[in-house]
């Protein structure tokens, strides 16, 4: 297969305003992909072109070999998992039969139901009722749901924001096994962390155009001053930039047995994001 998602000179107008901006990238089959950015970036509105829930004003946009205008085919939409703000369930009927619905709506087989209530930790809540859930076991049974069917790429609008941490490890945990098996996932996230645990590649989105793109660590050493932070224990902060002639000081340091802590300077991607585009990512 080519690339699982080819973005090439997004553009999308709402009210004369452009939500994304010549925005290019593609993503690889079996990748975790991140797009992050801050609120009112642009995320949402790029997942919804991307699965066809919206069209873009111009730009060439192809997912998994499908061009943007065949979006709408059933034979599309069985093959990608949404979770997105969108996304709904059955109030009145409980979690297991819910999961049966959708089940039956993909054609997938009822086995799946357990499958995807142990990636997202409701096993033992499956007869509970969805009207009386909690905000973050709704999100978990929407989780489940976008994945019921194993679709072969799946587009996440922020899985974990209603999350406690328990859970959301948990999630990571599955997310990162069904990857494994051969999942692709395209998510979007504010939660930093997130995407340096779970993605391959990330691409920081701001006012709609795309500012770096490339793998976390990769980032986190091209920002990167390469200093060492070096800690004392008689409470000293040194910054000692890598450079040979420190090799000496460093070593002195270490022989004297001064050093409490010591690291080299890497960036989060919270850092990188700031440097950027000097504002946070929240
Ligand atoms: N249907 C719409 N009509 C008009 N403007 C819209 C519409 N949808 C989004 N926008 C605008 O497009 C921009 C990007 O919105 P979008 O929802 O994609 O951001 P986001 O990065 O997903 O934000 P958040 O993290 O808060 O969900 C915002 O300025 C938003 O107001």
């Amino acid at each position: 297969m080519n690339n699982a998602i080819e973005v090439n000179g997004l553009r999308k107008v709402f009210d004369q305003n452009a939500a994304i901006e010549d925005v290019s990238f593609f993503v690889k089959p079996g990748e975790i992909f991140g797009l992050l950015g801050p609120s009112g970036s642009g995320k949402t509105t790029t997942i919804k072109i991307l699965t066809g829930e919206l069209e873009q004003t111009a730009g060439d946009v192809n997912v998994l070999d499908v061009h943007s205008q065949s979006f709408g085919t059933s034979d599309f939409k069985s093959k990608i998992g949404i979770l997105s703000d969108n996304s709904s369930l059955y109030e009145r009927l409980t979690i297991y039969d819910n999961l049966k619905l959708f089940c039956k709506l993909y054609d997938a087989p009822l086995e799946q139901i357990d499958v995807m209530l142990d990636v997202v930790n409701l096993r033992e809540e499956s007869k509970k009722t969805v009207s009386k859930l909690s905000k973050g076991m709704k999100q978990r049974v929407l989780l489940a749901k976008a994945l019921i069917h194993k679709p072969k790429l799946v587009f996440l609008d922020e899985p974990t924001s209603a999350l406690d941490p328990g859970n959301v490890a948990h999630i990571h945990r599955g997310l990162q096994k069904l990857n494994e098996a051969g999942t692709t996932i395209f998510l979007t996230t504010h939660d930093m962390e997130e995407a340096t645990e779970l993605c391959d590649r990330v691409a920081f989105l701001d006012k709609g155009k795309l500012q770096e793109l490339g793998n976390p660590d990769e980032l986190r050493y091209k920002y990167s001053t390469h200093a060492f932070h070096v800690e004392t224990f008689a409470g000293e902060r040194l910054v000692i930039e890598n450079e040979s002639g420190n090799a000496n000081k460093i070593k002195e340091l270490i022989e004297n047995g001064e050093v409490k802590a010591m690291q080299t300077d890497n960036p989060t991607l919270g850092q990188i994001f700031l440097k950027i585009t000097g504002k946070e990512l929240v």
